[in-house]
């Protein structure tokens, strides 16, 4: 299978999660206040309000590129098998600014 499948497959199965509302999509306007609280390997995590309601920590990525992406659905996917357990950060959704995708969390 070539890099370019796997981007492709990749990319269609986060567009899929969101049109059958797996995965929560929020536009990125209505986050605001953003404050750098950490970061990892794969990149940045800030705190931002969302529509002045509600606090959320977003995961940035420093490169949205196959691997990256890869990354994402992986986690993705074991985040929905856990979910239910107290001690497991939920994923809320999931966002785009430019071409860094971000990832939230509560
Ligand atoms: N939901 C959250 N609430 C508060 N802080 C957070 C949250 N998620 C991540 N952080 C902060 O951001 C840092 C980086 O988190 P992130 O999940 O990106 O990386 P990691 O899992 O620690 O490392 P890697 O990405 O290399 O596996 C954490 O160590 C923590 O300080």
């Amino acid at each position: 299978m070539s890099d370019n499948i796997i981007m492709h497959d990749t990319d269609e199965w986060i567009k899929e999660a969101i049109n059958k509302e797996h995965i929560k999509y929020y536009e990125y306007s209505e986050f605001s206040d953003f404050k750098e609280i950490g970061s990892g390997g794969f990149g940045k995590v800030y705190r931002a309000n969302w529509k002045n309601l509600k606090c959320f920590a977003l995961k940035s990525f420093f490169n949205l590129n196959k691997v990256t992406l890869k990354e994402i659905v992986c986690e993705l996917k074991i985040q929905r098998e856990v979910d239910y357990h107290d001690n497991i950060i939920r994923c809320h959704g999931i966002t785009k600014f430019e071409s860094a995708g971000i990832i939230m969390i509560p």
